[in-house]
């Protein structure tokens, strides 16, 4: 698994070119990107200017030396390379497993162009199976959960290692919803976008156009939508 995210990290680096404002995801399979051109950074002296997703890959290009901006301090983001938990057929995707899901969901609409990279088990017929997260803002978050409940969307906090709520980078909590299949990724979308209390989803519709995939059989290949 480990090699396959590592293939995926090094061919999504190729797409990166010296004087690019490159938005940098979060994840096990982000990381090896961030790696990627941390190595061309000091190797080739590629120059490039990083705005990023959390303050986990915040934290990881400071030790590569790959030179961070704050996301408001740049004119435009040419391209951002991320992670994600599933994609379906149509190319909508489930993002957040790591909780980076707002600043990932900010930073992807601001970029010309966006690339998940992946291995072979996260591509699936329909979305679901992975527990949707759900930022949400601290105040009143039981009764949110308790909303999330009567609509049976099986919610649970996410949790610390020491079992405390989960606190994002941004100060909020999570919640997943154990959905198992949503055949509607668009109507449950904007059912959240109107959810008060909820900050941002992990359904990221229609908005990746190029996925870049890696199997043990294939090799690495690179679906367009
Ligand atoms: O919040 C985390 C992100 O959405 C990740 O990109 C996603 O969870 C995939 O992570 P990984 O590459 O570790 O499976």
């Amino acid at each position: 698994m480990d090699n396959l995210k590592r293939q995926v990290g090094i061919e999504a680096a190729k797409f990166v070119k010296n004087g690019m404002v490159v938005g940098l995801g979060t994840g096990s399979t982000a990381a090896y990107f961030v790696a990627e051109l941390g190595r061309r950074v000091a190797a080739e002296n590629l120059r490039i200017t990083a705005v990023t997703t959390s303050s986990v890959t915040s934290a990881q290009a400071r030790k590569l030396n790959i030179p961070l901006k704050d996301i408001d301090e740049v004119e435009a983001i040419d391209l951002t390379v991320d992670g994600a938990d599933e994609i379906d057929q149509t190319l909508n995707g489930i993002k957040g497993g790591g909780a980076a899901l707002l600043m990932e969901k900010i930073v992807a609409t601001y970029s010309k162009d966006y690339i998940w990279i992946v291995d072979e088990s996260k591509m699936v017929a329909h979305l679901g199976a992975f527990p949707l997260p759900v930022e949400v803002v601290p105040f009143g978050c039981g009764q949110l959960f308790r909303l999330f409940e009567k609509s049976g969307f099986k919610p649970t906090f996410r949790l610390d290692d020491k079992g405390a709520l989960w606190l994002t980078d941004s100060g909020n909590h999570i919640i997943d919803l154990h959905m198992n299949e949503i055949s509607a990724p668009e109507k449950l979308a904007r059912l959240l976008d109107d959810t008060v209390g909820v900050v941002e989803h992990g359904l990221f519709n229609d908005m990746v156009k190029t996925v870049i995939i890696a199997s043990e059989t294939e090799g690495v290949k690179i679906v367009t939508k």
